[in-house]
């Protein structure tokens, strides 16, 4: 490289940064739930950056929290186990034998393999569940689905605490009942919507596989109010497990959330995308707030 594209290079990374001092400054302070989906976890390259983002989330201020999922992982468990799982509405029917498999998968493999992603990238990270200090409890959500559960009731001190020793919590997302043993499994985005809720987040990041919401042509719908939601479950426009990620959206920002957002996590630097610069990224599903702080 000539040394004058070398300097227009460095340039160019300091004009980034100071572009995103508003974005760096409207949410310094702020609580960003973050949602890393199985199918947005990819190869060893993706959770390192994933990670590099998530401790310079930290690092300017911001207090992450990571909730993730694993319905890959889970199933090629219960496959090398020979146990069959199907899915209603995105969600796992799950009984006594898969409930150990979904505990085992998501609270040890997944959270470890992500907690250690924060640690090797200079970040502090503790793993824990919905049944750590009861911060998720749940009854179950409808009796054809087995052990799954609808969280009922949040302690998310523990966060809290969590936050002021400058370490990010890393969630898997299984919980305990109201019942002595019970387990339940909980969908990743229920389990994020519950937590961004009880906590009043500013953001909630859901990263999946896809850009974001798709209208029947394909195309990603950039903002999307909950009337436009509805009707996209009822015609079928939105199906699988997209119809959770959406209904957690919808009841986060009913819950006080500013704003939910579902970006594709196999974008690099998807996260820092949406909080950091004006482009923003994929569907965002809000209560009453303009996308660019400068307009504010
Ligand atoms: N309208 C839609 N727009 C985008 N994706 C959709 C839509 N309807 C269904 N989907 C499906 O939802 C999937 C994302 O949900 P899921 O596989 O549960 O992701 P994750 O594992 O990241 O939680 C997409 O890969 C896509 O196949
Ligand atoms: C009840 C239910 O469906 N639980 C999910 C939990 C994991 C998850 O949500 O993983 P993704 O985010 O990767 O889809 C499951 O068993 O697959």
């Amino acid at each position: 490289m000539k040394t004058q594209d070398m300097d227009r290079d460095w340039l160019t990374t300091a004009r980034t940064l100071q572009k995103a001092l508003p974005y760096m400054q409207r949410y310094s302070g702020a609580i960003v739930v973050v949602k890393f989906g199985g199918n947005a976890m990819g190869g060893v390259e993706a959770m390192a950056d994933f990670a590099r983002d998530i401790v310079l989330m930290r690092q300017v201020g911001v207090n992450p929290v990571v909730v993730h999922g694993g319905g890959p992982m889970i199933n090629e468990m219960l496959g090398k186990l020979g146990i069959e799982s199907h899915f209603v509405n995105g969600k796992r029917v799950t009984d006594q034998a898969t409930v150990e498999v979904v505990e085992m998968v998501l609270t040890g493999l997944v959270n470890k393999r992500i907690v250690q992603a924060i640690m090797d990238e200079g970040g502090r990270a503790v793993g824990l569940s919905g049944k750590d200090d009861d911060l998720m409890v749940c009854e179950a959500d409808d009796p054809q689905l087995g052990f799954v559960g609808r969280p009922i009731e949040m302690n998310v001190q523990v966060l809290r605490d969590l936050f002021k020793a400058g370490i990010i919590p890393v969630i898997a997302p299984v919980a305990t009942g109201m019942d002595p043993n019970e387990t339940f499994n909980v969908n990743g985005d229920t389990a994020a919507g519950a937590i961004a809720g009880a906590l009043k987040a500013d953001r909630l990041l859901l990263l999946t596989d896809v850009p974001g919401v798709k209208d029947a042509d394909g195309n990603v719908v950039t903002q999307l109010s909950p009337e436009q939601v509805r009707a996209m479950i009822d015609d079928g426009t939105i199906s699988g497990g997209m119809i959770p990620k959406v209904e957690t959206a919808l009841q986060a920002v009913e819950k006080g959330v500013r704003a939910a957002v579902i970006i594709n996590g196999k974008l690099p630097n998807a996260a820092l995308l949406e909080l950091f610069t004006e482009h923003g990224a994929g569907s965002i599903i809000r209560a009453s707030e303009p996308r660019v702080p400068t307009s504010e």
